[in-house]
């Protein structure tokens, strides 16, 4: 307004361009330059730090994955281990913390628990410190720190006191042990290590972006993953595995999937699990790798309910909306694998 009542040629077509310039969803604005993730939307293929995400899955393990995204190579030698020992040294958050999990109402939703809790881990901590490197440490204490938030909270609310398995070997290990109280078998393992190791990057989603938003004011690390936190709780975003899960209860089997999606349709509801901003012209590529193991986990448990139900909702939901560029995204599996692992 103010610039219509001045118009000077420069501000006149500055105002022009700015009103012209909207992108809903920020489509196709390029906000930052990055390294850390390739999506080849053309290929259907993901790279981390140029290695092919099917391949890292296949072969690595979270750690490695972790590693390569934050010091942008994969560890050599005794570098693993080092990496391990420092995760484990930070598993068991500062006690201020582990109050603030123990007070929380056992209704509460264990995202929220875990941004608060992570918000949390600022409070007492000399946070002058912001260079990289002091900030990277701040990036594995909170790393390190999750899974025993999350499985604390669990425990409490099912009336079951926090437990630090100090022998697990894994990321993957430790959360599993944390949450049951007794040691995971070896493929149950490996199922919840790939499935972080899917869902470790992607580029600039709207966590990603909300975490670089309050990282660029200079904030800290606390700070920005308790944004990204917030920003992944949506049903939109991550969210969205939570209710792919409720989704698959509620169906409860795969001769329903038919009735029950024309049903959310008819109703103007969107089905969990499917459409990605990205992924217009074909399924997200993630799943080549989760449908095979969502399969493995059946085979493995000799029930396949979960993932047929996931399959025939694939083959239902694409013949109907895929003309709208509508494919099934990596939260429907995620949803299957998550149900098998408990
Ligand atoms: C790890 C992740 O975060 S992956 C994403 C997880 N999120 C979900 O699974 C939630 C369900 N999906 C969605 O809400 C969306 O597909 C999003 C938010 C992921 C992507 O949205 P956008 O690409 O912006 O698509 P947009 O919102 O513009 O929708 C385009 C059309 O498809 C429809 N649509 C989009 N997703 C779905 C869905 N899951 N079910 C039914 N219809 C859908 C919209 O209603 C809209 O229809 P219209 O043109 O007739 O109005
Ligand atoms: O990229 C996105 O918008 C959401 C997503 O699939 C992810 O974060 O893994």
């Amino acid at each position: 307004m103010r610039i219509f009542k001045t118009p000077g040629p420069i501000k006149y077509i500055n105002c022009l361009l700015t009103a012209a310039m909207y992108f809903p969803g920020l489509e196709g604005v390029v906000v930052k330059e990055t390294k850390i993730c390739h999506i080849d939307l053309e290929n259907s293929k993901i790279y981390y730090r140029g290695y092919d995400l099917e391949e890292l899955a296949q072969y690595s393990t979270f750690e490695e994955v972790a590693y390569l995204l934050w010091f942008g190579k994969l560890p050599a030698g005794a570098e693993l281990e080092r990496f391990k020992a420092e995760l484990m040294m930070y598993r068991k958050p500062p006690e201020h913390v582990d109050e603030a999990v123990k007070i929380a109402p056992k209704n509460a939703e264990p995202i929220d628990v875990l941004r608060t809790a992570v918000s949390a881990m600022a409070l007492g901590e000399d946070l002058s410190d912001r260079s990289p490197e002091a900030e990277l440490v701040r990036g594995l204490k909170i790393t390190a720190a999750m899974p025993y938030i999350v499985a604390s909270f669990d425990r409490l609310r099912r009336g079951s006191q926090p437990l630090h398995p100090g022998e697990a070997k894994s990321h993957a290990e430790y959360f599993l042990w944390a949450l049951r109280g007794e040691r995971p078998g070896e493929r149950e393992v490996r199922a919840l290590d790939v499935m972080l190791i899917i869902y470790a990057e992607h580029s600039m989603n709207n966590s990603a972006f909300t975490a670089v938003t309050v990282a660029s004011t200079l904030s800290d690390m606390y700070a920005a993953i308790t944004a990204a936190i917030a920003s992944l709780k949506g049903p939109l975003h991550g969210g969205a595995n939570v209710d792919a899960a409720k989704m698959l209860e509620e169906i409860g089997d795969a001769k329903r999937v038919e009735s029950w999606v024309d049903q959310q349709l008819s109703r103007g509801r969107r089905i969990p699990g499917f459409g990605h901003r990205l992924y217009k012209k074909g399924p997200d590529p993630r799943l080549r790798v989760l449908r095979k193991l969502a399969r493995d986990l059946a085979s493995e448990k000799g029930d396949f309910k979960w993932v047929e139900l996931a399959e025939r909702l694939e083959e239902y939901v694409t013949a109907h909306l895929s003309q709208k560029g509508i494919y099934p995204n990596t939260d429907l599996y995620a949803a299957v694998i998550f149900k098998y692992l408990g």
